[in-house]
């Protein structure tokens, strides 16, 4: 960068005549940077002016040149490095006598107030733009460096182009020998340069704080290119942040349209739900009024229910009564004959004749297989003839009104006599897909029982099973050895046994259960007639306890359901004593009835187990429905025809009226 400088040996090339061969010349700052003010630091040794006119030096323009290239290339070390040199120079530069050439150009003023103004500013802007300095600076050196007729003109130029700038000194003639004249004009010339010198100085000194500036200035651009990329990160990530919200703006705005959507709907339905609400408020006021309406309705129909009920309960108790006074016309036994139909596997058996003249009575006939002619013809009445097409329903459809009455506080006992493999236990038990008489017992009281329950009746039910084999009594619900005795009730009316187990049932599957119990335990075997064949009587006793709390009523009924043992021939017997005391049993049964029906003073009951147990059923308050069951086979003939007739002459037998069991205190712990 020097290199670009004006050599020092650039002023020596000027014609100086009269000066001394080495003046010390100092370059300034401001004549590096174009204002040229060569300054001789002691004035007073300006060496006398030579009597003769020096001649002026040619133009060199080499170095307007080389400023031109210094213009392009100053940079701001080059100009704090000038500073330094000038500083340095500034305190103790001894300067060159000013020739009188020099003297005269620096005589002019320098800088315009404008220009020092300029560089008295801060100038900010344009101290970081190198360049600019160097512009004010050429004009200057423009100026400073003219040619003889360009300085004039300059001079002139510039006298005239402000009045402000001080005036170009007017050239004083002296007379060639006026030495002391010239010496005062000089003196008053040094002074004006001294005063422009210090102007220039403290020039200087504000030039001094620009590489100051400009560092600072240079930080502070750092800085702002810092923060300028700062920003502009932050304003990429805000642009994101700003895409991001956009996003949610527009979901959200599309939630918001959605919600609006809702609450439109929801607004109309609102104002569907106000409207009903309106209605419904309306009708609830008139729902109130017809409700208070009601009330009062319903008080006076309490009344008038509680005096139905009162009336209901006594239309029951006339309709137990009717009920009963119409079994009572049709007799307190009541003999139902059923003729079973022969099996698949009793085919090849001859059949009696018989004849079902109405449906209650019959012919039965035996007819001779070898001629065919007719032995014998025996007609039989009962209440009721089943012939062997009958159905199990129809059978209970025809005991149903006794277990009703059972339930209205009557003793029943239905019994099954006959022959052994006559349809007994098919009648009163019947089998797993056909049920017979007990199980449709079982469920026909549970269905009465709910019924009775809306009446406000409550009924307890207990059930024991007995057997009678042998003349010995068996609990047919345990299995343990019991003493059991037939003894007479308190009343001097009822029979009961001891050590039985009665269980209180609940459901009608639950009394089902107990009687397939005691099925199981019931003694069987095989027989000429029937393969199992019941060997002991079976008594199934269920009692019914029934009570009406309002009305503090109580109701005493019990059923025996007895499936008697086959009787059966001793010549086709193989088990005698078995036989023998079945036969006995079904006997003294016979005996006790034909006493009944002959009303004889004295009733055997005692004589055997079963006329004992069936005393009750059999002696008068209770209501008596015997099946006589009859096998159709020829075979069977004679025992068929004892059978029936034994049973009509039960069925014409007259039994004391039944009477209704007497309402116990509703404290009995018995019960
Ligand atoms: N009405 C009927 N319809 C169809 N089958 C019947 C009918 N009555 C009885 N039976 C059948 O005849 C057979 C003998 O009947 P059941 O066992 O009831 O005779 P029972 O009189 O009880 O004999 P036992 O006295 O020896 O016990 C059984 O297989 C039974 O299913």
């Amino acid at each position: 960068m020097d290199s670009k400088l004006p050599k020092p040996g650039f002023q020596s090339s000027l014609k100086r005549p009269g000066f001394s061969a080495n003046p010390v010349k100092t370059i300034l700052p401001s004549d590096r940077i174009g204002l040229k003010i060569p300054l001789t630091t002691n004035l007073l040794n300006i060496p006398e002016r030579p009597k003769f006119r020096a001649a002026s030096p040619e133009p060199n323009p080499k170095p307007l040149i080389n400023r031109t290239k210094l213009r392009r290339s100053k940079s701001v070390s080059d100009l704090r490095s000038d500073l330094k040199s000038f500083n340095l120079k500034r305190n103790g530069p001894t300067f060159a006598p000013i020739p009188a050439k020099t003297a005269r150009v620096a005589s002019k003023p320098l800088m315009s107030s404008k220009s020092v103004d300029n560089f008295k500013k801060p100038a900010t802007s344009s101290i970081s733009r190198t360049a600019s300095v160097p512009v004010i600076k050429r004009n200057a050196v423009t100026k400073t460096a003219p040619t003889k007729s360009n300085a004039t003109k300059s001079a002139t130029a510039t006298a005239s182009a402000s009045s402000d700038e001080p005036k170009a000194p007017v050239k004083k003639k002296f007379a060639p020998y006026d030495f002391k004249g010239k010496y005062q004009d000089l003196l008053e010339r040094h002074k004006e340069l001294k005063e422009k010198l210090q102007k220039n100085q403290e020039a200087m000194g504000q030039l001094e704080t620009l590489p100051d500036l400009y560092d600072e200035s240079q930080t502070q651009l750092f800085a702002t290119q810092e923060d300028l990329k700062n920003s502009k990160v932050e304003v990429e990530c805000l642009q994101r942040e700003c895409k991001s919200q956009e996003v949610k703006i527009s979901s959200i705005t599309k939630c918001l349209q959605k919600t609006k959507d809702e609450l439109d709907s929801l607004l109309e339905t609102y104002k569907q739900l106000n409207a009903e609400h309106e209605l419904v408020v309306k009708e609830a006021s008139e729902l109130r009024e017809r409700s208070a309406n009601l009330f009062e309705e319903n008080s006076s129909m309490k009344i008038e229910l509680e005096e139905c009920k009162d009336q209901l309960f006594q239309a029951n108790i006339d309709r137990k009564d009717l009920h009963n006074q119409i079994l009572d016309l049709r007799g307190n036994i009541r003999v139902f004959c059923r003729i079973r139909p022969p099996l698949q596997s009793e085919l090849d058996r001859n059949l009696c004749g018989w004849n079902y003249l109405d449906e209650a009575s019959l012919e039965v006939n035996n007819f001779e297989s070898l001629d065919g002619k007719q032995k014998a013809n025996h007609k039989f009445s009962f209440d009721y003839v089943f012939h062997p097409k009958s159905r199990q329903e129809d059978v209970f459809e025809m005991v149903s009104p006794l277990i009703q009455s059972a339930l209205d506080g009557y003793n029943i006992c239905i019994f099954a006599y006959g022959q052994t493999g006559s349809g007994k236990t098919f009648t009163m038990d019947g089998i797993s897909e056909d049920a017979g008489v007990i199980p449709r017992t079982v469920d026909l009281l549970f269905e009465s029982v709910k019924n009775y329950k809306r009446m406000g009746w409550e009924y307890k039910i207990k059930a024991s099973f007995l057997e009678i084999y042998n003349e010995v009594l068996y609990d047919l619900l345990s299995n343990d050895q019991k003493e059991m005795e037939i003894r007479m009730g308190k009343n001097k009316t009822d029979i009961y046994v001891t050590n039985i187990t009665d269980v209180v049932v609940e459901t009608a599957s639950n009394l089902r259960h107990l009687m397939h119990v005691a099925k199981q335990n019931r003694a069987t075997a095989s027989t000429v007639g029937n393969e199992r064949s019941s060997r002991s009587h079976a008594v199934t006793k269920i009692e019914l306890i029934g009570t009406h709390k309002e009305k503090g009523e109580i109701s005493i009924g019990s059923i025996n359901l007895v499936d008697l043992a086959g009787s059966e021939s001793p010549k086709t017997s193989t088990r005698m004593n078995e036989t023998k005391s079945i036969n006995r049993s079904l006997s003294e049964l016979t005996n006790v009835i034909l006493a009944l029906l002959q009303k004889q003073d004295y009733i055997p009951y005692r004589n055997s187990k079963l006329t004992h147990l069936l005393m009750p059923s059999l002696g008068g308050n209770s209501k008596t429905l015997m099946f006589i069951n009859v096998a159709p086979f020829l075979d069977c003939f004679v025992e068929s025809v004892k059978s029936l007739r034994f049973a009509a002459s039960v069925n014409s037998c007259k039994l004391a009226k039944a009477k209704k069991n007497k309402v116990l205190n509703m404290n009995n712990s018995d019960w």
